[in-house]
């Protein structure tokens, strides 16, 4: 199977938990998608349109089909909804991403880096994140947030990535055990890399341009 096969296989903006994390029944904060319990796609979702936080002229971004892979990320590039620690991100095939309405507000973050994430210049919301190496593993695929859209039934978040990477982010490393089990109590896995059939489709992939596996 190749990478690409496998890959593509409510608005944050007032969440506001205390500087700890702890909400009021003492979980952990996570994401405000998923602290509440994770909610399932719908197998025969389509897509939506992703809206950016601006009040006014939001850059919008319409999405046309079903996500994949999403996951909850600790990385300190995703963006993340204000006091959120780990981000939700998912993939989708990049010739279902448009920009609709405003993309003149979108700048890149990065050019240097592998997703290069086209974000709002006036709010700071990451639109997509777009790979342009030919050779990367996941070329092909955009990086989008799909709590960014009032739609139901995006592909809901299967395991949680790069949690160590919190730390990176400011978290206090006393806070970890904690974190890792909120996040096994909400049913998905907690790894400090990709899930581990993504990571061995990356390893896969390098091995065929290596040649260390026949192509
Ligand atoms: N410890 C680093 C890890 C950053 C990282 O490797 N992030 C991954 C996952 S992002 C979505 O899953 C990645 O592929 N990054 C490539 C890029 O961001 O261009 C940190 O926390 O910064
Ligand atoms: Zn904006
Ligand atoms: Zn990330």
């Amino acid at each position: 199977m190749k990478l690409f096969e496998i890959f593509s296989g409510g608005s944050g903006a007032n969440y506001a938990p205390p500087a700890e994390g702890s909400g009021a029944g003492g979980e952990v904060k996570i994401h405000p998608a998923l602290d509440h319990g994770i909610q399932a796609g719908s197998p025969d979702f389509s897509g939506g349109v992703l809206t950016c936080h601006c009040t006014s002229d939001p850059v919008k971004v319409m999405v046309s089909a079903q996500t994949a892979h999403n996951h909850a990320c600790g990385c300190t590039k995703c963006w993340k909804p204000e006091g959120a620690i780990f981000s939700q991100v998912a993939v989708v095939d990049r010739n279902a991403v448009e920009v609709i309405e405003n993309g003149s507000k979108l700048g890149i973050i990065d050019e240097s880096a592998a997703i290069q994430r086209h974000a709002c210049k006036e709010c700071g919301v990451h639109m997509y994140g777009r790979i342009e190496n030919k050779d990367h593993p996941f070329y092909g695929l955009d990086f989008i947030h799909t709590e960014l859209s009032d739609d139901r039934g995006w592909s809901a978040p299967e395991f949680a990535a790069f949690v160590s990477s919190v730390i990176e982010g400011g978290v206090q490393p006393s806070r970890m055990d904690g974190i890792r089990a909120r996040i096994r109590a909400l049913g998905i896995e907690p790894y400090d890399a990709l899930s581990p059939p993504l990571m061995d489709a990356i390893a896969t992939h390098i091995a065929k341009s290596t040649g260390a596996l026949p192509a």
